[in-house]
């Protein structure tokens, strides 16, 4: 990394930012936790504890909690971990900020909902020829936090700062692994949020397990389709970043993606099945759609939560509308 000797950079406290926070400390960095708010960052700072966001979780010593965005610029590498959809906000806030040669490394996922630009696309618009890169994978922020022994995917187009990138992330419980293809992997962190909607919905209708192995095969052969029209490499999304991100996210409560679509297989409206919570598939499923149309991709389970999130179909209309499709060749 152009800077080696900084801190790692971590704009944004939440349950992903505390978590990677720790993470990062744990590889042997110093860690810079931004926050927006200075009354959080007090509370970090005197009880090293994320109440609100990552409960029972001690902030490790090497992390300075600040609300200051200045602090960040001496940091050899910022990852950013806000909602999706402040990603254009957060890269203009940073962008005077941060040295032109410090790399952004994008961990949200999602779709930008206003533009249906993907995220890499984004920051490259406002910090033209700035390095970035983005991490995803299969990672609930509890499990890294407690040390839980996880695996990642790390893609930069620049493959030396890629490995770097990885390497200084790289502890004893999280293993991050590198690539290139950024944008296969922005793909699959985005894209699997939406069909954990649909996985949910299954589960809290009670269609049964069957139903819900069939959704998962589907919906990734959707992904790969997806996937393949943007320029993403199918290898990708067979791994970390894409298969295993939507198994992990498809049969697990702890996902809010999941939890979201249980309650609205239970009846609740799009409205309160979030219960407050960040649910980027709900987020981002509309752009992710439109995005599929453009280019002719065939994303019918996409399509079917787009529909039920917009109020144009029941659960039930959208099982039927799955399957009673016109009988096809498999691949
Ligand atoms: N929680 C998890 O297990 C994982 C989350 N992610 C991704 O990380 C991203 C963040 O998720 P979480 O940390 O879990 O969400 P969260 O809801 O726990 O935290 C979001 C954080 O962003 C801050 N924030 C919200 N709007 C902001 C704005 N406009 N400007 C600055 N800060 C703002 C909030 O104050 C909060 O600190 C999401 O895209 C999610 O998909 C990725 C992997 C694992
Ligand atoms: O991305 C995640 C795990 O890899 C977290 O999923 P949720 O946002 O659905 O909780």
């Amino acid at each position: 990394m152009p800077e080696a000797t900084g801190p790692i950079g971590i704009a944004g406290a939440g349950a992903w930012g505390t978590a990677l926070a720790n993470a990062a400390a744990m590889a042997g960095n110093d860690v810079i936790l931004w926050m927006r708010s200075p009354e959080q960052a007090a509370e970090l700072a005197g009880t090293r504890m994320n109440e609100r966001f990552l409960p029972g979780v001690r902030l490790l010593d090497r992390i300075s909690p600040t609300a200051d965005l200045g602090r960040l610029a001496s940091c050899c590498a910022v990852l950013l971990v806000t909602p999706a959809q402040t990603t254009r906000e957060m890269a203009e806030a940073l962008s005077p900020v941060l040295s032109r040669k410090t790399p952004l490394v994008l961990c949200a996922k999602g779709i930008e909902r206003t533009t249906g630009a993907f995220l890499c696309d984004v920051v490259e618009e406002v910090r033209p020829g700035a390095p970035v890169a983005v991490l995803s994978g299969p990672s609930f922020a509890h499990d890294v936090a407690r040390g839980l022994p996880t695996a990642v995917t790390l893609a930069c187009r620049d493959a030396a700062l890629a490995e770097d990138l990885a390497t200084a992330l790289s502890g004893p419980t999280l293993r991050v692994y590198h690539r290139t293809d950024v944008r296969g992997v922005e793909i699959g962190g985005a894209a699997k949020n939406v069909l954990a909607i649909a996985c949910g919905a299954v589960a809290g209708r009670g269609l049964g397990e069957s139903a819900k192995a069939a959704l998962i095969a589907r919906g990734f052969a959707e992904l790969l389709r997806f996937a393949r029209a943007y320029g993403g490499e199918p290898e990708t999304l067979m791994g970390l970043s894409g298969l295993g991100d939507l198994v992990l996210t498809c049969s697990s409560a702890q996902s809010r993606n999941f939890s979201f679509g249980l309650r609205l297989g239970q009846g609740a409206s799009a409205e309160t099945a979030s219960e407050g919570k960040l649910v980027e598939g709900a987020a981002t499923a509309s752009a992710l759609v439109a995005l599929a149309r453009a280019k002719g991709v065939d994303m019918p389970i996409a399509e079917a939560v787009e529909q039920i999130l917009s109020g144009a179909w029941t659960l039930d209309q959208a099982v039927d509308a799955l399957m009673n499709r016109p009988i096809k060749s498999e691949h």
